[in-house]
């Protein structure tokens, strides 16, 4: 699914006002019911609701929200922040619209804004996605006393002061909402950790904007839905063998981390791989035969790390390194040769990406359109370069990505996908039970079988880290985040596929 800048939806808004013949304020009037749908499941109409509104359409939702809930026998009071003459034509006709009932009060000064109860229910209307500055003056007052209340904040559309697709200046001040209610399409600022604070959990409500504008509009960033996911997966064939789904070689493991290797594997066997073979160091001959009967084990001579690369290495359809094999100098030696050597594809995590990090000359020998990348934070800052916030990092996510014509999972809460066209894709599935050791390591086996199983590099990565996090998602309904470990993936793994191949209903 495609993710829009503030000017494109706003284009959005009005070629679907034109195309439905409707006025401006039937739209917002769908935003409005949208909201209040999503808060009635929410909040109990024995809640005092207080809505702020700014002079703009989203303080328009704002008042139009307020009539809503009163009606749905809600008490609410409004709070107007600046000057309504001022203000947008569709917030003036839901001012009309406004029962005598409802107390809407202006703010004109600071001693205007009201002491909320110990604990209140705010609604957060103040700007939306036509923020074009930071927030001064009384707008600022409002949104720090707010933030200060304790109160239970819900945004409509954006927590005001965030910038939707931008970065917000240093030291600006934004709402911290608890949740924020945004309409047809999440925004970019949702998928960026820095905001974490701000947006709180963030879901989506429709409101029907044209989809044949959507289809239409060019961007390179995307969010990944379910129904993205599923179009990808390929059915097995009756008539298909082992060979059919692929040979994998995992080049993982060293003295003490040899646990990586086993997850990686497991990981890569519950992923669909036809045959996998794991090259470890010899010192964990008899733990991967053991953990891992499905696979076939071959030795490195060295019996602490990885120091050579298995002969015929052509012959594996895939490749993944990295988890768990250190940095040692002739780990370094071998990764060299491989990137000097394979011509399949490579997926390269852990120490392999520091490897690589740490050398300009192992960098230029990236075999194009070959490589998948999985690092975290860190190593994609040791690979890639220092950033200063997460709109630089996404910036140089791209810049490598098409630099070097390789594929980038860069992990975290929304794992974005680099790729080297320039495109972007954030995924939606995981949790924070997932922050946890030997995550990373299963991702790699996930990815490494999607890609013996002939998925292009783009679909593995994001079916794979999709389906990592649907497994994340599964294992949180029956251990919980606090003790979830990567096994309790791997184990969920299985499901995860399952449920990718239901219909949707
Ligand atoms: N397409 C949709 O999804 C719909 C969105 N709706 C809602 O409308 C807002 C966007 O409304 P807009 O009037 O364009 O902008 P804002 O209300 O966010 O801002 C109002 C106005 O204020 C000025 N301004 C910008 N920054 C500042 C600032 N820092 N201080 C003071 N004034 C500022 C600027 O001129 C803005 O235009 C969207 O988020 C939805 O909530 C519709 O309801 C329907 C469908
Ligand atoms: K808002």
């Amino acid at each position: 699914m495609k993710l829009l800048t503030a000017a494109q939806i706003r284009e959005a808004d009005a070629y679907t006002i034109q195309e439905e013949n409707m006025a401006s304020l039937e739209l917002m009037e769908r935003a409005a019911r949208a909201f209040t749908g999503w808060f009635e499941n929410k909040f109990l109409p024995t809640e005092e609701v207080f809505v702020f509104c700014g002079p703009g359409n989203n303080g328009g939702d704002g008042l139009a929200v307020a009539r809503l809930l009163h009606q749905r026998k809600y008490k609410v009071q409004v709070f107007i922040v600046g000057d309504t003459a001022k203000a947008s034509e569709d917030f003036k006709a839901n001012l009309e619209r406004l029962p005598e009932e409802v107390q809407a009060q202006t703010i004109e000064e600071e001693k205007d804004i009201p002491e909320l109860p110990l604990i209140a229910c705010v609604v957060d209307a103040l700007f939306g996605t036509g923020l074009t500055r930071p927030l001064t003056g009384l707008y600022e007052e409002v949104v720090e006393q707010l933030n200060n209340s304790g109160a239970c904040i819900t945004s409509i559309d954006m927590p005001s002061g965030l910038y939707t697709d931008s970065q917000t200046p240093e030291g600006c001040t934004i709402i911290k909402a608890d949740n924020t209610i945004s309409f047809q399409l999440p925004k970019l600022a949702f998928f960026l950790p820095q905001h974490e604070e701000y947006v709180g959990d963030w879901q989506v409500v429709p409101i029907g904007l044209s989809e044949q504008f959507v289809s239409g509009v060019e961007t390179d960033l995307y969010y990944t839905s379910r129904r993205d996911v599923q179009q990808l997966l390929k059915p097995r064939r009756k008539f298909s063998h082992k060979g059919t789904y692929g040979h994998a070689l995992l080049l993982c493991g060293g003295y003490g981390k040899m646990g990586a290797a086993v997850l990686a594997a497991r990981a890569c066997l519950r992923s669909g791989v036809g045959l996998l073979t794991i090259q470890a160091p010899s010192a964990g001959y008899t733990v991967l035969q053991t953990a891992v009967p499905e696979a076939m084990t071959l030795t490195d001579p060295n019996r602490r790390h990885l120091s050579e690369l298995p002969e015929a290495i052509d012959k594996f359809d895939v490749i993944g390194v990295g988890p768990g094999i250190g940095t040692e100098p002739p780990t370094k030696t071998a990764i060299g040769q491989l990137l000097a050597t394979s011509s399949h594809p490579l997926v390269i995590d852990a120490d392999a990406i520091n490897i690589i990090a740490g050398s300009d000359r192992l960098k230029e020998q990236l075999p194009k359109n070959k490589v998948i990348f999985t690092p975290h934070p860190k190593e994609f800052e040791r690979l890639a370069g220092k950033v200063n916030n997460d709109y630089e990092r996404l910036q140089r996510l791209r810049d490598f990505c098409q630099e070097h014509q390789c594929y980038i999972t860069l992990k975290g809460s929304h794992t974005a996908i680099g790729t080297p066209s320039g495109k972007v894709y954030f995924n939606t599935t995981g949790n924070s039970g997932m922050a946890t050791g030997g995550t990373g390591d299963v991702l790699t086996g996930v990815i490494t079988a999607l890609v013996g199983q002939q998925y292009n590099l783009e679909e593995a990565c994001i079916l794979g880290v999709y389906v990592h996090g649907l497994a994340g998602d599964l294992a949180l309904r029956t251990v919980g985040d606090i003790g979830m470990t990567a096994s309790d993936l791997i184990d969920h793994l299985p499901k995860a596929f399952m449920c990718l191949q239901q219909p949707m209903s």
